[in-house]
């Protein structure tokens, strides 16, 4: 026997950017939205009968077509609304779920001030959304951040690792860290300022981050979740991904020089792959 275990079906990288036009100046938002619907589709796999297939095409329109009338101030906001109008109109989908990618774009300064129609574009951090809610049921939204990279040049050693015959590694009390970090975090609510406390829970980890006497990246990682634990109430569980971006020392005694921490080779592969959900218990 052969069954169809599991199916969604949706449409990906759906760019948009909005923008919202205020007297006094602009608003701008990128961003990539997906949509991947769960329901009723056995038909269209097994007998290849569409009638309950609503097209990708029309999920892309909608996406465009909700963020016109939409007054969402937050990306959380929009995807909720998204997924409301899917559920309302299609009931063969038993749940919706968004995921919302928000490039940096920053307000340009000119003459120290700044300008209030013209952006730049900020580093390659993505602030993230996703948003899951099953038909007559609650939403569940995680919040995230992507590709946030981070360099600490002090405060950071890796020793009392264990040693066999295959290590090479030398103990180190002060090494670079760097890192491009991926975080995601559960909200407990749906009724609060997403963008405030988004906030909140960056600045906690970025802190923790600069502040933190690293053991280890396990050992960072682990005191930014607390971090962003213990500065939001309104989350309860955070998953961060750390790779371990190597920056090697170089040896310049081939050169008769020393090397007092100074010239490094930066390396991307391989890399350590550190990750741990933190979350609280009470
Ligand atoms: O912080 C680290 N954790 C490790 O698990 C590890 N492994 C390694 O080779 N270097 C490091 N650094």
């Amino acid at each position: 026997m052969i069954e169809l275990a599991e199916n969604r079906y949706g449409k990906s990288r759906v760019r948009l950017m909005k923008v919202t036009r205020h007297p006094h100046g602009h608003d701008l938002h990128e961003w990539t939205v997906q949509i991947l619907l769960k329901g009723d589709f056995d038909s269209a796999h097994i007998d290849g009968d569409n009638s309950k297939i609503l097209p990708t095409d029309t999920m892309k329109n909608t996406v465009y077509s909700i963020a016109r009338n939409s007054t969402a101030t937050s990306m959380e906001a929009y995807a909720q609304e998204l997924t409301d109008f899917l559920l309302s109109r299609n009931p063969q989908v038993s749940s919706a779920a968004i995921r919302i990618e928000s490039t940096l774009w920053r307000r340009l300064t000119v003459n120290g001030e700044p300008h209030p129609t013209t952006f730049m574009r900020g580093s390659n951090e993505l602030q993230t959304t996703h948003v899951e809610r099953a038909q007559d049921s609650e939403f569940q939204i995680h919040s995230g951040l992507d590709n946030l990279v981070l360099l600490k040049t002090a405060n950071s050693g890796f020793e009392g690792y264990i040693k066999d015959s295959l290590t090479t590694l030398k103990e180190t009390s002060d090494r670079l860290f760097g890192t491009a970090m991926r975080a995601e975090w559960h909200y407990t609510t749906t009724n609060l300022d997403h963008e405030a406390v988004r906030a909140t829970i960056r600045e906690a980890m970025l802190r923790t981050f600069a502040e933190h006497d690293s053991k280890s990246v396990q050992q960072t990682l682990y005191a930014m979740a607390k971090s962003a634990l213990e500065a939001t109430p309104e989350i309860d569980d955070i998953e961060i991904t750390m790779p371990n971006k190597h920056c090697l020392l170089v040896d310049l005694s081939r050169f008769d020089q020393d090397n007092p921490n100074e010239i490094f080779v930066p390396t991307d592969e391989p890399h350590g792959y550190i990750e741990a959900r933190v979350r609280r218990t009470a």
